[in-house]
């Protein structure tokens, strides 16, 4: 028997440049599979560059990487059945048809194309592009070809997802569908590294956050971390000189909103269970609250402060 690899992703002291540019940096972190991780940076922090080292798409320069313990340099066979990768484009193949992507796509995997067929059918159902089956993916909009994305990502059944702004251009109802559907996915035991920049959606997919910045990984932050950290809270009450006298009385610094925020008050607490003891007070003290919630999402908090960090 061989030994036991350890699932999910892994990554140390991966590094990538294209001539000058040094894109990637310094990138250490790990995906356990079972759940969602987010990757998180600015524009240009490096986060396509290292999924498609990930992918086996691209190689490291410098650094380790392993796929369900596969190494995508020596190993790209297992890493690519392994791996489902939804770019941030649907890219090629315009006048063959939704079914035809998906299809081509699962016989390039080893699939039987009665196998292929079946699975494609059932993806398409997936994410509601039934309708769209024999159409050619360029009347598709720009949502529908990201779900069709993500069908062809799914086709070969991977363990392990790498997902590139798979939100982008995806209406409300859309987001929520993907939120379940990853969710469920990780339910399943997959492994799945999901970048994104929409982060108050994150908040509720992920599990974990890998933040990056300047190509380098600066922090990871499980999302039960995020979510107990000192953080904004903004309130709003009828009577609001009533309010910030009752936050003095608590001794909490505040700060009285302007603008379109004219009647809030913002105030940093430290996790969930100060906030409704704060709350039980205001209320229990006769101030008339209307309003009571967190001001930004947890991984806002935590992006917001590293990049108020930097040098
Ligand atoms: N093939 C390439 N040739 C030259 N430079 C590249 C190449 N690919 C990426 N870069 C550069 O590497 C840096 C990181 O790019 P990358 O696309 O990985 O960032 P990103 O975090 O995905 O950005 P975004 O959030 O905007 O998608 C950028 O400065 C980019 O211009």
């Amino acid at each position: 028997m061989g030994t036991t690899e350890p699932g999910g992703i892994s990554a140390e002291g991966v590094q990538r440049s294209f001539g000058t540019v040094q894109a990637v940096r310094g990138m250490d972190f790990t995906a356990p599979p079972g759940s969602v991780t987010a990757l998180i940076g600015p524009n240009g922090s490096g986060k396509t560059t290292l999924l498609l080292i990930l992918a086996s798409l691209l190689a490291p320069d410098t650094g380790t990487v392993r796929i369900n313990g596969a190494d995508p340099l020596t190993q790209p066979q297992a890493v690519r059945r392994a791996v489902g990768w939804m770019p941030d484009t649907l890219g090629v193949w315009d006048s063959l048809t939704a079914t035809e992507i998906l299809v081509t796509v699962g016989k390039l995997y080893g699939m039987a194309p009665a196998a292929a067929a079946a699975r494609a059918a059932e993806l398409l159902a997936e994410v509601r592009l039934s309708e769209f089956a024999d159409q050619p993916a360029r009347v598709l909009s720009r949502g529908q070809q990201q779900r069709l994305s993500l069908a062809r990502a799914l086709i070969h059944d991977p363990s392990v997802l790498l997902l590139d702004e798979p939100a982008s251009g995806l209406d409300p109802g859309s987001r929520v569908e993907l939120r379940l559907l990853l969710r469920r996915l990780a339910g399943d035991g997959k492994t799945i590294l999901v970048s994104s920049h929409v982060l108050s959606e994150l908040d509720e997919m992920a599990d974990r956050a890998v933040f990056v910045s300047g190509g380098k990984t600066v922090k990871t932050q499980t999302l039960e971390d995020a979510g107990s950290q000192l953080r904004w809270y903004a309130i709003r009450a009828g009577r609001t000189g009533e309010l910030m006298r009752a936050l003095d009385a608590h001794g909490l610094p505040h700060q009285a909103g302007d603008g379109p925020r004219r009647g809030q008050v913002r105030v940093q607490l430290a996790g969930e269970e100060q906030a409704a003891a704060l709350l039980r007070d205001l209320v229990l003290g006769g101030v008339d609250v209307s309003a009571f919630a967190p001001a930004t999402g947890a991984l806002e908090e935590t992006y917001m402060s590293l990049e108020a960090e930097k040098p």
